[in-house]
């Protein structure tokens, strides 16, 4: 994208002011009337304020003749393009929610039952919430537009805590019609109906109309352009992906009935062969995530398809991100559903990402570009930093961006410094598989690369929506939902929760002491506070059944058993250290001491996809085999 859209996206701007502004002159009256929200409505209206100075800022800035400024770098328009969209779809939401105040006279509600039905005390939360995270948004590229060059703006907004703002706008943006949602179940509960776990969400009269409006369609179109699904879409607009940075969206619908694994479909219609694009056809599926989980439950599958929704078994994958959910799901479809030709194709870009991203990851944190300039690597460096070749439509990675990657990689210095993380676990996020794809740049490189099972399993894309996989083994039928773990997407979690049979977790027992790339705390405490949440929950039924899969046991080393084990909640292991099993079975009492009451059954596995592609599936397969209640 050249830097003129910019100047014409921060055109827009102008007329997202005009809606602020009517915005928060509604809120002003609103709060006029109604006392008692006087405190949020209050931090809400200098929330939009903040959030109007900053976009007039930005506008400011970029309508500005450069000069000898530097032209905005290509991360800079990308990532002010997710902002502006984010802010659009947000603001112009509640703009649209405030609108029914108006309308509603028709209805026979009160001012206040109107507050209460549209704009309860959560629903402000929420928005205040993505209002600060936009205000940060945007604030973070205003510091940008202060560096010297377009280098140095990308550097800075390669850096992993401009990466997790910029996310977390990402975020907010796909999960705002969850709001919706959530909005719904809170006003059940202010409209007198009991408690909120207790009820089923009700439709509201407005509903039908938030899901044909602008706001709802901006965000819809949104969606779909980055999951690169809009075929009226410039491919110009759509950021382009990045691991773990950016992610490719999938879309679920936006309803109470979104993630009610009932109505979720068992098969994804074909289309006829008519699109030519692999990636279409499991893109158009408003529930799928393209690229994830390839092998979505394929219209043609071989397996038998009859009599299946009354004795399918529905598995919950649950657990906190990038701990392999997705990852199982693959392997899975490797055993019972191997990827074709067609399917792997789909898989070259987000592998190539993979590789690319974490060696950009690297140069930042480790500096390797800068150390005394005497590293030899700054042309390389630049390279990579620079690129922005498109990689959709199965292309490629470029031979001199491969052989820059792998002279980065195999230099002794990186090596030192890549050792020494890994030994002292410095603090800073890489994703699982970086030294896999770091030492494969060169084969991504070729012409002919086709990704074989392993680059799939081992490619990582955060997921967002849900995923299905069914299959049959051993004369049972089983129905697989995969769900985003990060932040973002747990709410939906409790959506699903009362439609599962069996909960499965999957448990990296390797990341302790990582950095949790959600929100740059340390990812096993969040794994275990995640774990006493869920199992605790009062929305599990009393005698739930959860399946805990250990994953990545392949890189339980020494030192990451060390690690593990000197967590408070894993003291008190005497045993012998170099015991996999033994330490394995550690684990899985001190989890199961985290179960308050017997309130519901755990039992334990563990997987790796080291050994083999199908392996994973196989454990977590023989360990719900195992089960009494299957
Ligand atoms: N070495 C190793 N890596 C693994 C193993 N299992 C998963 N991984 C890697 O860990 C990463 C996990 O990715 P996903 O399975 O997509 O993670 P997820 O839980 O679906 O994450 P979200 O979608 O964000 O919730 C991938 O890079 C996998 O290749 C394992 O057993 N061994
Ligand atoms: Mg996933």
């Amino acid at each position: 994208m050249d830097p003129a859209s910019v100047i014409g996206l921060a055109g827009a701007v102008a007329g997202l002011a005009d809606v602020i502004a009517r915005t928060v002159l509604t809120l002003t009256d609103l709060r006029n009337a109604y006392n008692q929200s006087d405190f949020k409505l209050s931090a809400l209206i200098c929330q939009l304020a903040t959030l109007k100075a900053s976009l007039s800022h930005i506008a400011g800035m970029v309508n500005t003749p450069y000069g000898n400024a530097p032209s905005p770098s290509i991360q800079f328009c990308e990532d002010l393009r997710v902002s502006m969209y984010g802010c659009e779809a947000m603001v112009s939401a509640l703009d649209a929610r405030l609108a029914k105040f108006h309308q509603n006279k028709a209805n026979g509600l009160s001012i206040l039952g109107k507050i209460e039905v549209v704009l309860d005390d959560s629903t402000i939360d929420e928005y205040l919430s993505m209002l600060n995270n936009q205000t940060n948004a945007l604030q973070l590229l205003l510091t940008t537009l202060q560096c010297q060059t377009s280098l140095a703006i990308d550097r800075k907004l390669q850096e992993s805590s401009s990466r997790r703002i910029i996310d977390q706008v990402r975020d907010d943006t796909s999960s705002l019609v969850s709001l919706y949602d959530t909005a719904s179940l809170a006003s059940t509960k202010s409209t007198g109906a009991q408690d909120v776990s207790t009820t089923t969400p009700v439709s509201f009269s407005f509903d039908p109309e938030i899901f044909t409006s602008r706001v709802y369609q901006t965000a819809m179109r949104y969606q779909l352009r980055v999951s690169g699904n809009d075929d009226g879409v410039d491919e110009s607009d759509i950021a382009s992906s990045r691991l773990g940075i950016n992610r490719r969206f999938s879309f679920s619908v936006h309803s109470e009935k979104a993630f009610d694994l009932e109505d979720s479909p068992l098969v994804i219609p074909d289309q006829g062969g008519t699109n030519q694009n692999p990636t279409s056809k499991i893109a158009s599926h408003p529930r799928s995530t393209r690229g994830e989980t390839a092998k979505i439950i394929p219209s043609k599958t071989s397996l038998p398809r009859t009599e299946i929704s009354n004795v399918s078994k529905k598995i919950l994958l649950i657990g906190s991100s990038e701990s392999g959910k997705s990852t199982l799901i693959k392997s899975l479809s490797c055993a019972f559903d191997p990827f074709d030709e067609q399917t792997r194709q789909t898989y070259i870009e987000e592998i190539v990402e993979n590789c690319v991203e974490t060696m950009r990851l690297l140069v930042i944190e480790t500096d390797i570009d800068r150390v005394g300039g005497d590293s030899g690597l700054q042309k390389e460096c630049r390279l990579l930093m620079e690129d922005d070749n498109d990689r959709r439509d199965g292309l490629k990675m470029r031979k001199n961006l491969a052989g820059a990657i792998s002279s980065i990689w195999q230099n002794s210095e990186m090596q030192l410094r890549f050792e020494h993380r890994r030994q002292h676990q410095e603090m800073y996020y890489l994703p699982t598989s970086s030294e896999y794809f770091l030492d494969s740049a060169s084969r991504l490189a070729d012409p002919n690369y086709l990704p074989t099972d392993s680059d799939i399993l081992r490619s990582y894309c955060k997921t967002s929506g849900v995923c299905t996989f069914e299959f049959n083994s051993a004369g049972r039928s089983y129905n697989f939902y995969d769900v985003g773990g990060a932040r973002s997407q747990r709410r939906k979690w409790i959506e699903l929760f009362p439609k599962a049979d069996i909960f499965m977790w999957t448990f990296d027992i390797c990341c302790s002491g990582e950095v949790s790339q959600d929100h740059g705390g340390d990812s096993m405490e969040e794994q275990l506070e995640l774990w006493e949440f869920v199992v605790n929950h009062h929305r599990i039924d009393f005698d739930a059944t959860f399946v805990v899969i250990f994953t990545k046991i392949d890189k339980l080393t020494p030192a990451v058993i060390s690690r593990l084990l000197s967590m408070p909640f894993f003291r008190g292991y005497e045993k012998d250290r170099t015991d996999v099993d033994m330490v394995l079975d550690h684990a899985a009492k001190r989890l199961a001491t985290a179960v308050r009451g017997t309130r519901i059954n755990v039992s334990f596995g563990r997987a790796s996809i080291a050994t083999s592609p199908t392996k994973m599936a196989e454990e977590a397969m023989r360990t719900l085999e195992q089960l009494h209640s299957i």
